[in-house]
């Protein structure tokens, strides 16, 4: 409870704020269709799950820009085969999720457009592919992307540049590329923006007897960083890395900057020999309250919430409550009515029931019009979450009849495919496409 009249104030100041930037990036992303690319002009087609694709497309066009040139960006799921055919060049970035998966948002480029005979002899491109060398299929969508375009008879303007892990070098090439196209020796800026200074101000194990490793809740206040962020956001935390530096690593926001802080949900890895792992090792069990973490906070757009008016459907496991948290609490700022329904996966009832007295209120206050979680562990239950989604099958079924919006958050082994294999059983392969290609079907896993 806030009881400073000052405080309050500012609060709801902040909660008005954050609405209008919530209501603006809703409209401007849902309801303006993309403008076809100007002949001439250069086009940067953004491929992109997690933002950071997104964020490379900006520092791409800036530098269009800062030599006084035009460029458009659009994503690939507005892209129509005859924008690049008009366009003078055509800059790819396109990153791989899934196990060498084309993001969410080229799902209906890759279904409708690379499977066509298209004929783009007079296309020139250039392409960045951003990817991790620690998955099997490195740059996957990328490398598909790139012989489609060579296959039908586009020219590279230079080879593709292959990015690990958000690799410096290459996008230090990728810039060198680009000032050799605008003809500009001025390097534009491509530091990515660096951290901010955030205060551990609260660390809370969840979990305690759990079988499973602790589940932490962690709220970091800013000391220069901004609260300024929409549900579906994800935090870039700088660790100390053993050779020196910072080590990177990537959080779902769980809160709202209404809520006046950042807080997360971080399960303390074990690696084999049974030390912590880097990231969460130092955030659970190093980082003291009221010491400084570097952090920032990137968009996601992949996952952002739908209008109050949408129906959610809110599928996760784990640390995967994170993700969802925030956009139930955003449904509660909203004061919506649409419904929203949960579904939660975790080990035992007695102990993994995070964050139950908030979830319970919702439940009360119509926030969260039902709730159902399973604990594969429990002896009377064993299931996962993804058994909800086939006992309710007509639920499933009358809620995306309703023109609810799906949201999944959580472990990609086990969890993501489950799910993904559910959800077609019930509603039918070519629904949950169509889904996804309409953005009905947003994932946020890892
Ligand atoms: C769930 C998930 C699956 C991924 N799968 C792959 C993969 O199969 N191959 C690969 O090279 N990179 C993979 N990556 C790494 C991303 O491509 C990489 O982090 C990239 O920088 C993300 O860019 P984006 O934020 O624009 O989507 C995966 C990342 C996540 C979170």
């Amino acid at each position: 409870m806030i009881d400073d009249p000052v405080r309050l104030l500012w609060a709801a100041a902040t909660v008005v704020i954050w609405l209008a930037f919530t209501g603006w990036t809703v409209w401007r992303f849902r309801s303006k269709p993309a403008p076809a690319a100007q002949p001439g002009s250069t086009l940067i087609a953004v491929a992109s799950q997690t933002g950071f694709g997104d964020e490379l497309a900006g520092m791409t066009a800036r530098a269009f820009a800062d030599a006084g040139q035009v460029a458009q960006i659009k994503s690939f799921a507005e892209i129509e085969p005859v924008d690049l055919t008009t366009a003078a060049r055509v800059l790819f970035i396109a990153s791989t999720t899934g196990e060498g998966d084309a993001p969410d948002s080229a799902s209906g480029f890759v279904r409708k457009v690379m499977t066509g005979g298209a004929n783009l002899s007079d296309v020139s491109y250039g392409l960045l592919s951003l990817g991790d060398r620690t998955y099997a299929e490195f740059c996957g969508f990328g490398r598909a992307l790139d012989g489609w375009l060579k296959s039908a008879g586009a020219s590279p303007l230079f080879d593709a540049v292959e990015v690990d892990n958000g690799d410096a070098a290459a996008i230090r090439h990728w810039q060198g590329e680009l000032s050799r196209l605008t003809g500009s020796v001025a390097a534009p800026d491509w530091a990515p923006p660096s951290y901010a200074h955030w205060r551990l101000v609260e660390r809370r194990l969840l979990n305690p007897g759990s079988p499973g490793e602790g589940a932490w809740h962690l709220a970091f206040e800013p000391v220069d960083g901004v609260l300024q962020w929409v549900a579906g956001d994800i935090a870039e935390i700088g660790v100390p890395a053993p050779e020196g530096g910072l080590a990177h690593r990537e959080y779902s926001v769980a809160s709202l900057p209404s809520d006046g802080r950042a807080e997360f949900l971080i399960r303390l890895m074990q690696r084999p020999d049974g030390t912590p792992g880097l990231a969460s090792g130092w955030l659970t069990q190093t980082l003291n309250v009221g010491e400084i973490a570097p952090m920032r906070i990137r968009a996601n757009r992949a996952f952002h919430g739908p209008d109050a008016a949408t129906p959610m459907i809110l599928i996760g496991n784990g640390t995967g409550i994170a993700g969802l948290r925030s956009h139930l609490k955003t449904r509660a700022v909203q004061g919506s009515t649409a419904g929203a329904w949960l579904m939660f996966g975790e080990r035992t009832s007695a102990h993994d029931r995070f964050h139950d007295e908030e979830l319970q209120a919702w439940r009360t206050n119509g926030v969260l019009t039902r709730l159902d979680r399973t604990f594969s562990r429990d002896a009377g239950d064993g299931r996962y979450v993804q058994a909800v989604i086939e006992a309710e099958a007509e639920a499933v079924r009358d809620w995306v009849g309703r023109g609810a919006a799906i949201y999944v958050c959580g472990s990609l082994e086990g969890m993501a495919g489950g799910v993904n294999a559910a959800l077609e059983t019930v509603l039918g392969a070519e629904a949950l496409r169509d889904l996804v290609e309409n953005g009905r079907y947003r994932r946020d896993v890892y």
